[in-house]
């Protein structure tokens, strides 16, 4: 498996990656735009932090890749529904930088307060200057927190330290929790309006974007000093210019940016504004965090399938994949078996019952369902991260419950197609010894392996149909390796799903279908 770095990684990190036999690591220096568009093409997974932008156009070329890294908490510089798109996984490393980006925010914050840079700059020009530089204390001051994530909280109760009064504003977050971490839930127009310091600590999305503008600066406090350490394009940087040249805003500090570098950015200019080169998590102990979590998660989807921190993806610990694992493989052939039945599919309702899914998360097992369904049909590749969007394309209804009936056994899952009117149905269970098994079709009771090469006949339950069977595949050289039986409550129909060991040629289904007993026979690769 072929890694490559694309931004500078912790040694920690690289470390764990090469001391893995299977995995040969491509780690240029700074790499340019066109190295990495050369040499993607030949790798398996991507490490990125903030430099490298993963745009669709690269994803483009990129037909081995399975997972892209970002070694860090941000993924605005990933395309991710391009990437979900072709079925590549991304995952972050959520909070292993926090305590670095938190702590960045309160150096800022205090600098700002004190004009540290300003102070120092002034020193090194030879100048004593007490007057000038004179600042406010962070004591008894307002805070305002927008965001209480992992950073934010952090931030809130470093800020509760300094004797701050801190409001947050937080949409995901009730009251209640924020009233537990210390801090006083406020509607945003309450917090623009009573913070002396205001600071930004939610992701960058459609809704956060140039959330600080003409408007919402207009209903701060005059003289309001604001911290930016999450993401640049928070802020309408043209808007906070003017509002800093004409003194409504006393100060800035910034660490992120629309464009980075900010070159020719009028905020340069500004003296009351301060700056550093987006290095909220750089801290050693925050790169040591990150790299190493990434390389591990990395090696863990590739090498086990085990889904961390995944962006497009839910997460499940190495705990739950185990229990999920035999659960996704039945999930995975119900759907193949269905995909290769019905068509087209309309739509697809799946139940989960058995105490063993009251606690699992379900999204995986939806989502290899989804798989199972598309990959006898597409010609590209399906996979667990494509496959919801896939369905989505194709106009695929479908519903996914959770009941509390067992009929016994641990685990059940029911999927019911439909297609043309009609409606299929599969259910199958984990036996002992994570054996799976199709224990219902439509209305038959079975005890069926779901894999291999499988005939579904069905017919009407007289003599000598199970016969006939044997002697026209006999006839073909096909050889039965087992074969499971059964028939309607009221005895007037059955079916029997054959292994085979070798696929049946058209001419052999076509003679079976030639008997008159016989209703339908389906050939399914499972
Ligand atoms: N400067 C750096 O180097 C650096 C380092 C790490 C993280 N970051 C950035 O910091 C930000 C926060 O990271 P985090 O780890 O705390 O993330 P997080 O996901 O833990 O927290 C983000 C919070 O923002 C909240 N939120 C979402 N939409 C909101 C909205 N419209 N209004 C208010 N709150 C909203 C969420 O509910 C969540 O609680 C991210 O943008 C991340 O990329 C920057
Ligand atoms: O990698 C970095 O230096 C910055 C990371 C930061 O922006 C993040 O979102 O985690």
């Amino acid at each position: 498996m072929r890694i490559l770095i694309c931004d500078g990684l912790h040694p920690q990190g690289l470390d764990i990656l090469r001391a893995d036999p299977d995995v040969e690591v491509l780690a240029p220096d700074q790499p340019s735009a066109e190295l990495i568009r050369e040499i993607l093409p030949e790798c398996d997974a991507m490490v990125v932090r903030s430099r490298t932008k993963v745009t669709a156009d690269l994803l483009e070329n990129a037909p081995r890749l399975k997972v892209i890294g970002r070694a860090g908490t941000g993924v605005d510089n990933i395309q991710v529904q391009a990437a979900s798109a072709r079925g590549i996984l991304v995952m972050n490393t959520p909070g292993a930088n926090a305590m670095a980006a938190a702590e960045h925010t309160m150096a800022l914050m205090l600098a700002l307060a004190r004009h540290v840079p300003q102070a120092t700059q002034s020193m090194r020009e030879g100048r004593w200057d007490k007057k000038r530089f004179m600042g406010t204390e962070l004591y008894q001051q307002t805070l305002g927190i927008v965001g209480l994530g992992k950073i934010g909280t952090i931030v809130a109760d470093r800020a509760l330290g300094f004797k701050m009064n801190v409001l947050a504003h937080d949409p995901h977050i009730t009251p209640e929790t924020a009233a537990i971490l210390g801090t006083e839930w406020v509607e945003l127009d309450k917090l623009w309006s009573r913070a002396d310091f205001i600071t930004l600590h939610t992701p960058l999305t459609a809704e956060t974007r140039n959330l600080i503008n003409r408007d919402t600066l207009s209903k701060m406090k005059k003289g309001v000093r604001i911290i930016n350490c999450a993401r640049g394009g928070l802020i309408d940087e043209e808007a906070l210019y003017e509002a800093i040249v004409s003194g409504h805003v006393a100060g800035a500090a910034l660490d992120v940016f629309a464009k980075e570098p900010p070159e020719g950015s009028p905020l340069l200019r500004l003296p009351n504004v301060i700056f550093t080169p987006h290095l909220g998590a750089s801290s050693t102990q925050a790169q040591e965090n990150v790299s190493r979590a990434i390389a591990m998660q990395i090696l863990d989807y590739l090498k086990r399938g085990i889904i961390r921190n995944a962006v497009n993806f839910p997460s499940m610990s190495a705990r739950e994949y185990d229990r999920l694992r035999p659960y996704m493989r039945l999930a995975e052939q119900l759907g193949h078996l269905h995909g290769q039945l019905s068509t087209p599919i309309e739509r697809v309702d799946i139940e989960y019952s058995g105490p063993e899914l009251q606690e699992l998360p379900l999204d995986p097992l939806t989502q290899s369902i989804a798989k199972g369904l598309l990959d006898p049909i597409l010609a590209e590749k399906v996979n667990l991260v494509n496959a919801p969007l896939l369905l989505q394309e194709r106009k695929i209804q479908l519903t996914a419950t959770r009941t509390t009936a067992t009929q016994g056994y641990t685990g059940l899952i029911r999927v019911t197609v439909e297609s043309k009117g009609q409606k299929k149905s599969a259910t199958g269970a984990v036996f002992p010894g994570n054996e799976i098994r199709l224990i219902r079709f439509n209305t038959y009771r079975l005890e069926a392996e779901l894999e291999g090469i499988n005939l579904i006949v069905q017919n009407k339950d007289t003599p000598g149909v199970i016969g006939f069977i044997g002697t026209t595949l006999g006839t073909f050289h096909i050889n039965i390796a087992n074969m499971h039986l059964s028939r309607t409550p009221e005895k007037d129909k059955a079916v029997a799903i054959i292994r085979l060991d070798t696929e049946a040629p058209e001419e052999a289904l076509n003679a079976l279908r030639a008997n008159p007993m016989i209703l339908s026979v389906e050939q399914v690769r499972l």
